[in-house]
């Protein structure tokens, strides 16, 4: 029987891999685990910091960036190894400590319901971590499915450029100036317009340039003649 879904398959000697299901997750207020307190769980708990997770670190050393976490009270810290209580509270779950088997226990542990990453074994792993730019509201995720981590850090490099720091500025505008428009406009077809014409490149250039005037004139015009040029 020939597969239905081959558009996304790809094809590794032989074997069908599926393509990995990409969400971004709200974690504020939810309760995560990090197992191990190395550089690999201070990089995983920033990130989680900024998701707004309530923070676990189980370990009996850790870095002191997680030290300092702790002491701002940011960051709870069992200074212990893994048991398997530990988990048993957890929305999600990262196993990263530099011994593989108690990592594999710490899988071990988790029910199915629960989102685990196991650092040293994206196979076993409910989710991997990507890439990540955050240009305020725009979150640019890149992975290549445990192939080459190194990889995505370097792709994310190249967009940091191309995606420079006025991107958090331009999705503010856009971000109100939909909301606008969609307030403004009852006809479907006119308003699809207005939202096409919304992401002409000059909208993107004066935010850049800073020039805020002359960009909220063009988007009155937009907005009062239905187009940008007559
Ligand atoms: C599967 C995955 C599981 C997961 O952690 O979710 C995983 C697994 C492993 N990483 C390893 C090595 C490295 N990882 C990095 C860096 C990052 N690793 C991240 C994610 C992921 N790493 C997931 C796949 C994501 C994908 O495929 O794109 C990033 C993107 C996100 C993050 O961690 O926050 C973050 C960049 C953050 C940034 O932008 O800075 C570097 C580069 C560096 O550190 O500079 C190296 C050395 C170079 C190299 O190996 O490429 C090893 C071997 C360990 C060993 O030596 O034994 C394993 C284990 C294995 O492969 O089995
Ligand atoms: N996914 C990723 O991005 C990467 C994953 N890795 C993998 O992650 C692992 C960790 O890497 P690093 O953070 O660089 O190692 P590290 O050596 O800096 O830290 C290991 C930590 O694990 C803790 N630990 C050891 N046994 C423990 C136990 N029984 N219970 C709780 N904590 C325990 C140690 O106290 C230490 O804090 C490596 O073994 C490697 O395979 C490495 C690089 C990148």
């Amino acid at each position: 029987m020939p597969r239905t879904s081959t558009v996304l398959d790809f094809k590794v000697q032989g074997a069908v891999i599926l393509s990995a299901y990409p969400i971004h997750l709200q974690l504020k207020d939810r309760p995560a685990v990090v197992i191990g307190g190395g550089k690999v769980a201070e990089r995983k708990t920033r990130s989680l910091l900024d998701a707004g997770a309530v923070i676990t670190v189980i370990s009996p050393v850790v870095t002191s960036a997680i030290q300092s976490w702790v002491g701002e009270g940011r960051v709870i810290w069992k200074n212990k190894t893994f048991q398997r209580d530990d988990v048993k509270d957890a929305f999600l779950i990262i196993a990263c400590t530099n011994d593989r088997s108690v990592n594999g226990e710490v899988y071990e542990a988790c029910n199915g319901r629960q989102l685990v990453n196991i650092a040293d074994d994206p196979e076993k792993s409910t989710f991997t971590v990507p890439a990540v730019l955050h240009r305020g509201r725009l979150c640019l995720s890149v992975s290549t499915s445990g192939a080459s981590p190194g990889l995505s850090k370097q792709i994310v490099e190249r967009l940091e450029s191309e995606f420079d720091e006025s991107y958090e500025e331009y999705l503010e505008f856009l971000f109100t100036a939909r909301k606008r428009i969609l307030g403004a406009e009852s006809d479907p077809i006119r308003k699809k317009q207005l939202l096409s014409q919304l992401l002409d490149a000059r909208f993107a250039e004066l935010t850049k340039q800073r020039e805020m005037k002359e960009r909220n004139r063009l988007l009155n015009r937009l907005i009062s003649e239905g187009k940008l040029d007559t």
